[in-house]
C-alpha cells in the first residue's frame, strides 16, 4: 500500500516530537515529509531519527514555509507561540494542522477558531481514545450527581511540564461546567493555602502535582456525604496520543476547513 499522506512533525526533538516521527514510520497510511526545529537548535540539519538511533531520510528544518510546500498536514506538538507561527503558515499553505500543544491563552484559542475558516485544524488537549471517552463519562456524571457532591479535579505530570492545570484537567473542568450550566471561569479554584474558609459548593477544584515520568494521570471527583464516584485516566506511554494524533491526520484528509477536536474525530460528538 502507498503512503499517501504527506506528514511534518513539528518539534520534532521533543518527547512527543520523537514518538511522532516513530508513529509515522510505522504507520500504513502516511509517510514522513518534513521535521521542523527551533532556529538555532543543534538537530538542524541531521537526520530527524539521529537523536533515538533511527535513520528517516528526512533532515530538521527551521524554514518552515519551505519545509511544508510539499505537506499534507502538520502536527504539531510544541509551545503555543510556535505552533501560532506554524498556523500562520499552514494558513498561507492550505496545510491542515493537528495540535497537541496545551496552554494557549483566550487570543492563541481565537487564531486557531479563526484559522478554522480557512484550513482543517484538529486541536484537542489530549489525543487518547480513553480520555476521550471519560470527557462522555464526565457529562453523563456531572448530569447525574448535579446537586450535593463537591467536583475536584487532580492531575499529575512529569517534571518537566511547564503548563498547569493541564490542558486535559481544563477541558474536564469545562465538560462538567457545562453539564452543570456553570462557567468554569468563575467557579474554578485552582489550589488551596491558608485559611480558605469552607468549600463553596458551586465551585470546581483543581490541584496539580508534578514529578518523575509520570506521562499523564487525572481524576475527577464527586464527593458526597457517604460516597465518592471517581473518574480516572492514566497514559502509561506517549504513544497513544501519537496514535490518535495521526488518526486525526488521516481524518482531517477529507474534512472541509473548520476547526474539529477529538471528539469530532472518533465520533463521540
Ligand atoms: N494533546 C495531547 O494528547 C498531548 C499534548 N501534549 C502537549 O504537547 C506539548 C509538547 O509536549 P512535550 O513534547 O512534552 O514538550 P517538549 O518540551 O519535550 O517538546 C517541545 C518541542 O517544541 C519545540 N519548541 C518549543 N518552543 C518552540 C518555538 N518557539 N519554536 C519552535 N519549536 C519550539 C521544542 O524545541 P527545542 O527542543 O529546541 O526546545 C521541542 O522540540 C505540550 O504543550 C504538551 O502539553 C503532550 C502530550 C500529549
Ligand atoms: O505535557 C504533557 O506531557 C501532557 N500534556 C497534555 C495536557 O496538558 O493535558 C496531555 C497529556 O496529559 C500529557
Amino acid at each position: 500500500m502507498s503512503k499517501s499522506l504527506r506528514v511534518a512533525i513539528a518539534g520534532g526533538s521533543g518527547r512527543m516530537g520523537r514518538v511522532l516521527i516513530e508513529a509515522v514510520l510505522a504507520h500504513d497510511d502516511c509517510s514522513l515529509s518534513a521535521v521542523l526545529g527551533r532556529a538555532g537548535s543543534a538537530s538542524l540539519g541531521q537526520d530527524a531519527g539521529q537523536p533515538f538511533g533511527l535513520h528517516t531520510g528526512v533532515v530538521v528544518r527551521s524554514d518552515v514555509e519551505a519545509a511544508l510546500r510539499n505537506v499534507d498536514v502538520l502536527v504539531d506538538f510544541t509551545r503555543p507561540e510556535a505552533t501560532l507561527a506554524h498556523l500562520a503558515i499552514c494558513r498561507q499553505l492550505g496545510v491542515k494542522l493537528v495540535v497537541g500543544t496545551t496552554g494557549f491563552d483566550e487570543a492563541g484559542k481565537a487564531a486557531l477558531k479563526e484559522a478554522g475558516g480557512e484550513i482543517g485544524i484538529v486541536s484537542a488537549p489530549n489525543m487518547s481514545v480513553g480520555v476521550n471517552l471519560s470527557f462522555k463519562l464526565l457529562e453523563i456524571a456531572a448530569k447525574v450527581l448535579a446537586t450535593g457532591y463537591d467536583i475536584e479535579i487532580v492531575e499529575a505530570h512529569h517534571r518537566h511540564k511547564v503548563d498547569a492545570p493541564s490542558g486535559t484537567a481544563l477541558r474536564m473542568g469545562e465538560v462538567v461546567a457545562d453539564a452543570l450550566g456553570r462557567d468554569l471561569a468563575s467557579c474554578a479554584i485552582y489550589g488551596r493555602e491558608g485559611v480558605t474558609g469552607a468549600r463553596d459548593p458551586s465551585s470546581i477544584g483543581f490541584a496539580t502535582v508534578r514529578g518523575g515520568d509520570v506521562v499523564g494521570d487525572h481524576t475527577v471527583m464527586f464527593m458526597a456525604d457517604g460516597e465518592r464516584v471517581e473518574i480516572s485516566h492514566k497514559a502509561s506511554s506517549r504513544a497513544t496520543f501519537a496514535q490518535g494524533a495521526l488518526r486525526a491526520a488521516c481524518w482531517l484528509a477529507d474534512r472541509p476547513a473548520g476547526l474539529y477536536d477529538m471528539q469530532d474525530v472518533l465520533a463521540l460528538r
